[in-house]
């Protein structure tokens, strides 16, 4: 294997039972790779077991760049950043440097390999701050500055987006892509929301079950479910069985691909169910339909007024724009 992190046959135990089962995984150096899954897929056992972190019964092989892992190794290698930002005492700029002082410079060498990571990721403002006067918002920025300080050849980010709202978490996404662009560093990101899949990693592993159930390109894995499992987790939550569709496969659609057909002229052949409930969004407005084969739910973006919807209990018409097949 080349330069990066990878493992082979890994498999981790707890508690009289297998969490995870991966044959081969490996994340070049200068890439970075989205770990997607639902809770208690496995992420943060697979993270902690490549990391050489985990307290579980762990076999199999972890290399890094080209080598059998070892702690030591390991530890001169990696930084990690976890869901919820652990700082030290004294100021936000004590924290970035503390990873550089940590391995031997002095503090203006440190400050002075630091400074461009500080700028990267907009906290020259922050610098002097008291680190617990921060928000959580500046406190996982300030611990993602000090990881990436540090010149990691592995990061591990163990969602560290999922506690802020979605304003700061896109830019924090953006900053730290532009940041991790040209760097030889081997970054895995868990998370269950692919939208950070997409903003931040150009390939994807969908795990479900301790199983890596796809891994390719981000775009290719997220547009193209195999099996109802990974629809689900892509957001593709409309099962149709060929009973409704009278296609040769099921089909998987997303809610805001699904939608009441309101125009009576409208003739077109549509799948037809029942309206069970209207719920207002805001921007959009959600419509559930029993169907002869289980539920849908159609997304109606923008406003919809409830004088347009038919009544509760109408025999409706309901539209696919665009659905995947799945093949098994
Ligand atoms: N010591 C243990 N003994 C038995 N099972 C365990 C032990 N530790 C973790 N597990 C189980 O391992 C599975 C994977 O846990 P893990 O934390 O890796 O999932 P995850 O995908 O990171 O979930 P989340 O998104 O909720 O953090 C879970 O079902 C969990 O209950």
């Amino acid at each position: 294997m080349s330069a990066g992190i990878g493992c082979r046959d890994l498999r981790v135990h707890a508690g009289g039972r297998e969490l995870l089962s991966v044959p081969e995984l490996h994340v070049a150096s200068g890439r970075t790779l989205a770990v997607l899954g639902p809770n208690g897929a496995g992420k943060s056992t697979l993270l902690r077991a490549l990391g050489l972190l985990s307290s579980h019964r762990v076999s199999g092989r972890i290399v890094l760049d080209g080598r059998p892992a070892t702690r030591p190794l390991m530890r001169q290698a990696l930084a990690a950043v976890l869901q919820r930002p652990i700082l030290r005492r004294g100021t936000v700029a004590d924290n970035v440097i503390s990873g550089l002082r940590f391995r031997g410079m002095s503090r203006r060498e440190a400050r002075t390999e630091a400074w461009p990571w500080i700028e990267a990721l907009g906290l020259e403002s922050l610098v002097g701050r008291d680190a617990r006067s921060l928000s959580i918002g500046e406190a996982q920025r300030v611990s993602i500055t000090r990881a990436l300080a540090a010149g990691p050849r592995v990061l591990l980010l163990d969602e560290p987006f999922s506690g802020l709202d979605s304003t700061t978490r896109a830019d924090l996404l953006a900053d730290l892509r532009a940041a991790l662009t040209g760097q030889p560093t081997a970054t895995i990101l868990v998370t269950h929301d692919r939208q950070e899949a997409l903003a931040l990693a150009e390939d994807t592993a969908l795990l479900i079950d301790g199983r890596i159930r796809q891994h390719g390109s981000t775009a290719e894995v997220l547009d193209h479910p195999s099996d109802a499992g990974t629809a689900r987790l892509l957001g593709y939550t409309n099962l149709l069985p060929p009973a409704l569709t009278g296609r040769a496969h099921t089909l998987v659609a997303r809610p805001e691909h699904t939608q009441l057909v309101l125009d009576p002229s409208d003739q077109t052949d549509d799948v037809r169910g029942t309206l069970r409930r209207t719920v207002a969004l805001g921007s959009a407005t959600r419509v559930d339909v029993d169907t002869s084969a289980g539920a849908l739910t159609c997304l109606h973006l923008g406003d919809v007024l409830a004088t347009e919807l038919p009544p509760i209990g109408s025999d409706v018409r309901v539209r696919i724009r665009h659905a995947r097949s799945l093949t098994s």
